[in-house]
């Protein structure tokens, strides 16, 4: 990792209520990466992104994003940051009566003084640049059809490209593929990739799915109980080693349960991980590492 990261999350702590959320979490990210944040369900995985965007404030520790200290920022300060980091959610987020166009274009609004109502009040260049960012996720076809006669797949095609209406150095996304059938979110994610290696953009995308992560990510870092348990390249990292660190930082049957479960070989995978099951071998060693309470940190 450089001494000069583009994002920087230092031993953040995230509580809502009684619920730790985020439990010293601490995180570097270099330009030009591509990181994938993989956990279990409630793990962290959203507070941790949405701090990056300044949607939540620590309740401890700092994030820095861009030079900047997300927390200490307010108004249009904040809104400039925001210009500058796009975000894809799982539900995608659209607004479903506009046109798919209008949803784009909404992508600029931070740019913009005062509310937009309707395409003309938008001006040629954005409208013009708004269907090239659609062009570029293959809808162009779909500008004028109302966002809710779209497919998942499509929906979230319609995302990103609101996302690149704010020309973002840094995506940050959400379980972008968590709503979608395998087909479409092989799209999704082969999109993303290719969309950051073209505008060369910074990608952190939370995910829970092992195999996609492994496959999709240039770097693993994952979550458990609000801590950063893992942090490695993804290469010649293997779907068992992965599991391995997971199953030694479990401390619950259920969690360990949930792992299996959630961690089991997904439907979106390299071919020759098709037929792959979940090695009996492995699962026994990870019951007895349980059992014996070993932890990774
Ligand atoms: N606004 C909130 N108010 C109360 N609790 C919250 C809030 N946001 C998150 N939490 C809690 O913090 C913990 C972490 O949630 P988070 O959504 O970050 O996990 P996650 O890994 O993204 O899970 P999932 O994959 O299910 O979205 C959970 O226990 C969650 O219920």
């Amino acid at each position: 990792m450089s001494s000069n990261p583009i994002i920087d999350v230092t031993h953040v702590t995230k509580t809502f209520g009684e619920t730790t959320a985020l439990a010293g979490a601490s995180l570097t990210v270099d330009a030009g990466e591509i990181v994938v944040l993989l956990g279990l369900s409630g793990s962290g995985k959203s507070t941790l992104l949405r701090h990056l965007d300044g949607l939540e404030v620590p309740t401890n520790g700092s994030v820095t994003v861009l030079g900047e200290e997300v927390s200490s920022l307010t108004g249009r300060r904040l809104r400039a940051l925001r210009g500058r980091v796009g975000f894809v959610f799982q539900q995608f987020e659209l607004v479903p009566s506009l046109t798919v166009l209008e949803n784009v274009l909404t992508g600029a609004l931070g740019r913009l003084r005062g509310p937009r109502l309707g395409l003309w009040s938008y001006s040629s260049a954005l409208k013009l640049a708004a269907l090239g960012h659609l062009d570029r996720v293959g809808l162009l076809e779909r500008s004028y059809q109302r966002a809710d006669t779209l497919s998942g797949g499509q929906q979230q095609r319609v995302a990103i490209a609101r996302a690149l209406m704010q020309d973002p150095e840094i995506l940050l996304a959400d379980e972008p593929v968590a709503s979608l059938d395998p087909e479409s979110s092989a799209q999704v994610m082969a999109l993303i990739r290719q969309i950051a290696a073209e505008s060369n953009l910074t990608v952190v995308c939370s995910l829970h799915q092992v195999d996609l992560a492994l496959s999709w990510g240039d770097r693993i870092v994952g979550l458990r109980h609000g801590q950063v348990v893992l942090d490695t390249p993804t290469t010649n990292l293997s779907k068992a080693e992965v599991m391995e660190i997971y199953g030694r930082v479990a401390t619950t049957t259920v969690e360990l349960e949930a792992i299996h479960a959630e961690l089991k070989p997904a439907e979106l995978k390299p071919a020759e991980l098709q037929s792959a099951e979940i090695d009996p071998d492995l699962v026994a060693e990870i019951g007895a590492v349980f059992a014996t309470g070993s932890s990774l940190r």
